[in-house]
C-alpha cells in the first residue's frame, strides 16, 4: 500500500465505538473492523493519492477502559511507526469518552514528531447507517495530509476541527461531541527540550482531579490523596475559590499539597484562574496549589503527569505548570 513517492498517512486503531458492533449485550469491538477499515482507508486515501498504513492496538478498547499508561503507549507506538516508516500524517482512532484526555497528553508527548498527528472516532459505530465513522475519517485524514510538519496535535470531528489542548467532550450523542471554548493561546513557548529527552519514570503517572461541591469535607480531600496518586488537578470555583471557611479545609489542602503538586482550575467552561481577586483564592497559593490559569481539565492533567514523568516537581514544576506550553493557557 505504500509506493514511497506519494505521501502517506498512518491510522493507529485504538477502540472506541467507531470500530464496534452491536452484539448481545450491546455495542462491543467488530471483530470485523480491521477488515472494514481497510476498505475504508483505502477508498478515502484513493481519490487524494495518498497511500496508507494501518495499525491496531491490542485489544481495542472502550475509551472508558483507558488507564493512566494508555497516552503514553499511544504516543510510544506513534513515535516508532513514525520514525520507521515516515508517512506525512497520522490519524488516531480512538472512543470518544476520553479521547480528549489522549490527544491533550499526546500533545505533550508528541510535539516535536514532526509529523501531524489527528485524533478522530464516532458516536456511531463503522457499520451504522448515515453514521459518523466515515465523514470524521476522513476530515482526519486530510487533516493529516494537508497541515504543517509541525502542526500542534487536533482533533476532527463532526466537522470540526480543534486544537487537542483546549479541546472537551461537551456533548453525549451529538455528531459534534467536541468543542474548544477558549482557542489555542498565542505566544507558546514548546515544550523545553531537556523535558522532552527526560523520562525518568517507568510507570506511569497517575494524575487525577476533585472536584469541590457544596458538602465536601476534608477528609474526602486527604482520602484521595491517601490514595496515592502522583498529582492532583483541583476543580475549583470562578476564579480558584475552595471551600477553605470548612473547619479543616485548609490543614487538609496543605498537607497534601505538601505530597503531591496540586495545580487549581476553574469548573467554569470559560475564564480562568485568579489567585489574587479573592481573598479565599490567594490563600490558595499560600497553601502550596498552583494557578492552573485557564486550561482545560484534560489539558492541566496531560501536562501534569508529562510533568511528573519528566521528573519535574517543586517550583521548576510550578513554573512549568504557569507557563504556556502548546497554547493550553492564556498568560
Ligand atoms: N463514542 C465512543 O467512542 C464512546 C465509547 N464508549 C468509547 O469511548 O470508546
Amino acid at each position: 500500500m505504500v509506493d514511497g513517492s506519494r505521501p502517506a498517512v498512518l491510522v493507529l486503531a485504538t477502540g472506541g465505538t467507531i470500530g464496534m458492533r452491536v452484539g448481545e449485550h450491546g455495542l462491543a469491538p467488530d471483530p470485523g473492523f480491521p477488515e472494514a477499515l481497510k476498505d475504508l482507508v483505502a477508498e478515502i486515501c484513493g481519490p487524494l493519492g495518498a497511500d496508507h498504513r494501518i495499525n491496531h492496538l491490542h485489544p481495542p478498547i472502550d475509551s472508558a477502559n483507558a488507564d493512566a499508561d494508555t497516552a503514553r503507549r499511544i504516543a510510544r507506538t506513534v513515535g516508532a511507526r513514525v520514525r520507521t516508516s515516515g508517512p506525512r500524517g497520522v490519524v488516531v482512532l480512538h472512543g470518544t469518552d476520553t479521547l480528549a484526555y489522549t490527544a491533550a497528553r499526546l500533545a505533550y508527548e508528541l510535539s516535536d514528531l514532526g509529523t501531524p498527528v489527528v485524533l478522530t472516532g464516532a458516536q456511531h459505530p463503522h457499520g451504522a447507517e448515515d453514521g459518523d465513522a466515515r465523514s470524521n475519517l476522513s476530515l482526519a485524514v486530510k487533516t493529516s495530509l494537508r497541515a504543517r510538519r509541525d502542526a500542534p496535535v487536533s482533533i476532527a470531528f463532526g466537522r470540526r476541527l480543534l486544537p487537542a489542548v483546549r479541546a472537551t467532550k461537551h456533548q453525549a450523542e451529538a455528531i459534534e461531541a467536541f468543542r474548544a471554548e477558549r482557542p489555542l493561546a498565542t505566544g507558546a513557548t514548546g515544550v523545553p527540550a531537556q523535558l522532552r529527552a527526560r523520562r525518568d519514570r517507568l510507570s506511569p503517572a497517575r494524575v487525577i482531579s476533585f472536584r469541590f461541591v457544596p458538602g465536601v469535607a476534608p477528609g474526602d480531600l486527604r482520602a484521595i490523596a491517601g490514595a496515592g496518586p502522583d498529582g492532583l488537578v483541583l476543580e475549583c470555583y470562578g476564579t480558584g475559590n475552595a471551600p477553605l471557611g470548612t473547619p479543616g479545609m485548609r490543614e487538609a489542602l496543605r498537607a497534601v499539597a505538601a505530597e503531591l503538586p496540586v495545580v487549581a482550575i476553574t469548573q467554569c467552561a470559560t475564564g480562568s484562574v485568579d489567585f489574587g481577586r479573592y481573598a479565599v483564592a490567594k490563600e490558595m497559593r499560600a497553601l502550596g496549589v498552583i494557578d492552573g490559569g485557564d486550561m482545560t481539565l484534560e489539558a492541566a492533567l496531560g501536562k501534569l503527569a508529562f510533568a511528573v514523568e519528566a521528573g519535574l516537581s517543586g517550583s521548576p514544576l510550578g513554573s512549568f505548570m504557569q507557563l504556556n506550553v502548546l497554547g493550553e493557557r492564556s498568560t
